[in-house]
């Protein structure tokens, strides 16, 4: 019995590794621990429902992990955003993360590729309630930016830009949320430890689709490092998110 017990366990606990590789956390047990001790509070149950209904989705993977949604809640409660951008919506945990995060006159343009994931989250984020914040677009994120930055109002208008999309094109990215973004504001990019590729060996044994993106965050992170416009930090959590405050 107790080995049916362990065995039981040990089936929840694998995939981790292989579905949430990109999480710096090595350990599945470590990894299931912070789940089940994360506090949520009552209004985020949402949250966990949204994760539980999206788990066998197989690219589940994609999805935000648990512990950076709570960062992003906290960092954006500490800035006091009211108006956001988020480039790569999937089934929409950051989204419902910054929703929740958001005061209720709060706006989050959400830009997705991919209409179909937004709307498998898309009843959750209505029971939560925060769907009014969101202003979901449907298209490659890159025109829908330089129609943004077309119109001067636009300018300086965001308090907090949340790039989390196709990797090759960051930098372009980059260059249209810098100025869309105020003065004092923030631009977090994900995935900037890019499953610890970053600092491994050019021979490393790594996935192929790990491979293929490997030189662009390499590009995108030497160019943040140097961009007189902003002041950056680089925190562990989840895959590495880089926090890029713009000063001028
Ligand atoms: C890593 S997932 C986003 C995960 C999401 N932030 C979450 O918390 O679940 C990447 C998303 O970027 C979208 N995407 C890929 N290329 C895109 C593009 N050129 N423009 C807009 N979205 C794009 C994909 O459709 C996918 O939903």
């Amino acid at each position: 019995m107790a080995a049916n017990n362990n065995q039981e366990q040990q089936n929840q606990l694998v995939g981790h590794k292989e579905l949430a590789h990109k999480s710096l956390l090595e350990s599945d047990a470590l990894y299931q621990y912070i789940l089940e001790t994360s506090v949520f509070p009552r209004e985020h149950e949402s949250l966990k429902e949204l994760r539980q209904m999206t788990e066998k989705h197989p690219w589940n993977l994609m999805a935000t992990p648990a512990d950076e949604g709570q960062f992003l809640m906290m960092l954006l409660k500490l800035i006091n955003a009211k108006n956001t951008i988020e480039i790569g919506v999937f089934t929409g945990y950051s989204l419902l993360s910054t929703a929740l995060a958001l005061p209720t006159d709060g706006k989050i343009l959400a830009l997705d590729v991919n209409r179909e994931y937004y709307d498998l989250g898309l009843p959750i984020i209505q029971k939560a309630g925060v769907e009014h914040k969101i202003d979901f677009k449907e298209g490659p994120a890159l025109p829908l930016l330089d129609e943004l930055v077309k119109h001067e109002k636009n300018k300086g208008a965001y308090d907090f830009v949340f790039v989390d999309a196709d990797k090759d094109n960051y930098l372009n990215y980059h260059k249209r949320v810098i100025e869309l973004v105020k003065v004092g504001g923030l631009i977090g990019y994900d995935n900037t430890l890019w499953g610890g590729s970053v600092v491994a060996p050019p021979d490393a044994p790594l996935k192929d689709y790990v491979k293929h993106f490997r030189g662009h965050v390499l590009e995108l992170n030497k160019y943040l490092a140097n961009d007189s416009r902003i002041e950056i930090c680089q925190l562990p959590v989840g895959d590495g998110i880089t926090l890029c405050r713009r000063i001028i």
